[in-house]
């Protein structure tokens, strides 16, 4: 297809608001990878400099507010985005400015991965800026894509009491009163060989949870899952998929990159991003 000035119709245009991660697996590095792998034209507004390999993070630095409002501004008052993703967010000034974004640009199809840790337990977020994004973003979203420590931090409720697949369609559905308009309850830290994500919508008042379901791959290098199922939901929802195709997408997605996946350094590796891309083929060996 052509453009009215000859040249190709352009892709759908996908933005993440997040942290960089130096070893290129998570944040930044891995939403652009995720973008590029299915088809959009992937943007970023960096909100945090991470130093991080394998073994963990060693440092953070938040970039400055003004800063994350100027990148803001450039992106989204020139390119615009039809969907936006938010991911490590250091500060509750660092909320506030996506938040004010999403407001002032219109930008309906938001997805709030409400990051909280790394896979070492280093804390991404200060608790301000964790409550601040459920006061100010979570109203805002699409869909948040919280894992069941996060859910649980959300709720103000002990890990131990969202274990079963009852206890969490529960506690998923409890979620949607933070305001967003779907939740989706990754399953990355439950138990069981299973590996089950849950998605409630606000519409029916989480009546009609929707089951994702997928085999527990027993894989060590799985740096940067969540940030690779955010960033591609985000991905379909710019390409106009409807939330639940969006999410079960995404899934396929992550478990193909998940089974491709390979070491770097000597800690936790990377996803194989390419890897659906390529038809799933990898077997995790290099
Ligand atoms: N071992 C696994 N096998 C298959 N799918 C997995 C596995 N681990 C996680 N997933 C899937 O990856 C996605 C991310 O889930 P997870 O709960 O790991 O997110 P997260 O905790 O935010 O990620 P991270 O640990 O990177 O912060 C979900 O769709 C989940 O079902
Ligand atoms: C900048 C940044 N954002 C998010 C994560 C979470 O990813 P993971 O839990 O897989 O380490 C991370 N490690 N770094």
């Amino acid at each position: 297809m052509t453009d009215s000035r000859g040249g190709r119709a352009a892709p759908p245009r996908a933005l993440t608001i997040a942290g960089s991660d130096s070893g290129g697996g998570a944040g930044i590095q891995g939403d652009l990878k995720t973008f590029q792998e299915l088809g959009v034209h992937g943007m970023s507004v960096v909100t945090a400099i991470t130093a991080q390999n394998s073994l963990g993070v060693q440092r953070i630095a938040p970039v400055a507010p003004e800063l994350i409002e100027a990148q803001l501004d450039s992106v989204l008052g020139d390119i615009g985005a039809d969907a936006v993703k938010t991911g490590m967010l250091p500060t509750p000034e660092s909320v506030a400015a996506a938040a004010a974004a999403v407001r002032r640009y219109g930008l309906e199809r938001l997805v709030v991965d409400p990051v909280r840790t790394a896979k070492d337990g280093r804390r991404l977020m200060a608790g301000e800026a964790f409550e601040a994004l459920a006061e100010l973003l979570l109203p805002l979203a699409e869909l948040a894509t919280p894992n069941v420590p996060e859910a649980a931090a959300l709720l103000g409720v002990p890990e131990r009491d969202i274990r079963t697949v009852d206890e969490r369609v529960d506690a998923a559905k409890a979620l949607l009163s933070f305001g967003s308009r779907h939740v989706l309850l990754k399953g990355g830290h439950a138990e069981g060989d299973e590996c089950l994500d849950i998605l409630v919508a606000a519409s029916d008042g989480g009546r009609r949870p929707a089951l994702l379901g997928g085999p527990r791959l027993a894989r060590r290098h799985t740096h940067g899952t969540g940030c690779a199922l955010s960033s591609a939901v985000c991905a379909a929802l710019a390409g106009g998929a409807a939330a639940e195709a969006a999410c079960r997408e995404a899934k396929a997605f992550v478990a193909a990159a998940i089974a491709g996946s390979y070491p770097t350094g000597a800690g936790v590796g990377s996803l194989r991003h390419e890897a659906w891309r390529a038809g799933g083929a990898f077997d995790g060996r290099r």
